[in-house]
């Protein structure tokens, strides 16, 4: 048995009686959990494919899924009931796969074997099969957004390194613990949020659809004191209008924010209502097993134009830059938490990873900065830099800016091209009070005038991906951009 899984294993037998997920009111002892899976791994056993689809609500048979596709030593691939079809798919078709877990009533005819996991067989359970630690546990295929959806194996060893710098950097949870897990599987921070738990026996609380979500995440918060939270910075904007100076939660003591910029803006507003806290930033891309850095948030932040530090690596990981004399580039990431490639992708492979003296570095995309401390700065995606006129204009200083004159809310800046193949800066805000010209008037006071946004827009709400993201690309597309 593989190091991870045993550990794992090991986790579900000694913490039998513990709950381990609990979700839409309803409480799942380990032990069920473990016996839904073993249903699961029955009807699994004729199936000869390694890659086996999971297309699921949340409910406790996703879980059971993915311990059941890895204890018969198989991958899972997440598809999504949000997603088009055609990127289902896409997805299915570069995955090779066949066989798909699910309890949904799925109309979209897929032409593939379907598990419905919810079938009773009185399955005793049966250790795990035996797989290595180089296999594949799960494989994700990110947003697509500039093309074809791009698959991100992660293997074992890359979860069992994850779950070792973990424990090293905010310690080992206990049985006590309750973890909210928000995250469709397709996003990775649903790994993080479902697998640290199980391992120390700790209880996982899922959402479910059916309210929203801002509310629903103040509620679990309270309702089931909530110990540990991993979130992305924009869940904050939707939950700040439910806030109120009167309330406080005591029982969150880890929150985690990763995915997005976090603004200090954010911090301020929302540190308060968590006294007991410790609060910290981490940053990752999926090819690096769902975060690689972290930065604990204390009284004196570190930021840049108001994006707070990403701080330093978590251990088995590293981060440089190409010019090794640099402070400043675009961020290379290396280590064991590193994917080995992506799935069936030669060239995209070749062009986004590295070989530099036998080490194997990942091209994040993303620009950042290094101080003294050796502590790391997100700025921008390098896809976000914009060119007015010839300038090089920081999309991340006009929304700093912005957000100082903002009352509420939070300002997201980007261009679009005019009828002349010209770019301009739009600025979007959810400060609906703000008043455009007193807005254009600060900025004017503080940037150079190419970095005036030629267009204010505001709006109720940011548009968000099923990642929970801000969907830039839908936002533009809203408004014809
Ligand atoms: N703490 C953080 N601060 C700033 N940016 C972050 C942070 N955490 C993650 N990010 C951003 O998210 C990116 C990784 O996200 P992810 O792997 O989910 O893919 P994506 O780039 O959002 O989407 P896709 O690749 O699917 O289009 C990072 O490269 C970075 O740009």
């Amino acid at each position: 048995m593989n190091s991870f899984i045993k550990n794992l294993h090991q986790s579900f037998s000694q913490n039998s009686d513990q709950i381990c997920i609990s979700i839409d009111g309803e409480n799942f002892k380990y032990s069920e959990v473990l016996y839904f899976s073993e249903q699961i791994r029955h009807q699994l056993q004729a199936v000869n494919s390694q890659n086996i689809g999971i297309y699921l609500s949340d409910d406790v048979f996703m879980y059971a899924s993915i311990l059941a596709v890895w204890h018969e030593g198989k991958t899972y691939v997440p598809l999504h009931p949000e997603f088009p079809l055609s990127k289902n798919l896409s997805v299915i078709q570069q995955a090779k796969i066949e066989t798909v877990l699910t309890s949904i009533e799925i109309k979209d005819d897929f032409g593939l074997k379907l598990i419905d996991s919810r079938k009773d067989f009185n399955k005793i359970p049966t250790p795990p099969k035996d797989s290595a630690l180089e296999n594949n546990a799960y494989i994700l295929f990110t947003s697509g957004s500039t093309g074809n959806p791009k698959g991100v194996p992660i293997t074992f060893s890359n979860l069992y390194y994850f779950s070792e710098s973990f424990h090293e950097i905010f310690g080992k949870l206990s049985p006590e613990d309750s973890v909210l897990q928000m995250f469709e599987l397709t996003f990775d921070l649903s790994v993080m949020s479902y697998l640290i738990p199980w391992l120390n026996g700790a209880k996982v609380v899922g959402l479910h659809k059916k309210e929203t979500k801002s509310l629903q995440i103040l509620d679990l918060l309270e309702a089931d004191e909530i110990t540990v939270a991993l979130m992305v910075p924009s869940i904050l904007n939707l939950i700040f209008p439910y806030l109120d100076d009167s309330i406080k939660n005591s029982s969150l003591r880890l929150n985690l924010f990763c995915g997005e910029a976090l603004l200090v803006k954010q911090i301020e507003n929302w540190r308060g209502f968590i006294p007991n806290a410790k609060i910290y930033n981490v940053y990752g891309p999926t090819e690096n097993t769902i975060f690689c850095t972290f930065y604990e948030i204390n009284e004196n932040i570190k930021e840049k134009n108001g994006i707070i530090s990403i701080g330093k690596s978590l251990p088995n990981s590293t981060m440089s830059f190409i010019d090794e004399n640099s402070d400043e580039g675009e961020l290379l990431l290396s280590g064991q938490l590193l994917t080995k490639f992506y799935w069936e992708n030669e060239s995209k492979t070749k062009e986004t990873f590295l070989e530099i003296d036998g080490n194997r570095f990942y091209k994040t995309g993303d620009y950042c900065l290094k101080d003294t401390d050796g502590d790391f700065f997100y700025t921008n995606r390098i896809d976000f830099q914009a060119k007015i006129n010839g300038f090089r204009v920081e999309l991340s200083e006009i929304e700093f800016f912005a957000n100082q004159k903002l009352k509420q809310g939070i300002s997201l800046a980007t261009t679009s091209k005019d009828s002349n193949g010209n770019d301009f800066l739009v600025l979007f805000t959810n400060d609906l009070e703000i008043k455009e010209q007193e807005l254009l008037d600060y900025l004017l006071q503080n940037l150079a005038g190419y970095s005036i946004p030629s267009k204010v827009i505001k709006i109720a709400e940011f548009p968000h991906n099923t990642s929970g993201k801000i969907d830039r690309p839908q936002l533009k597309k809203n408004y014809n951009l």
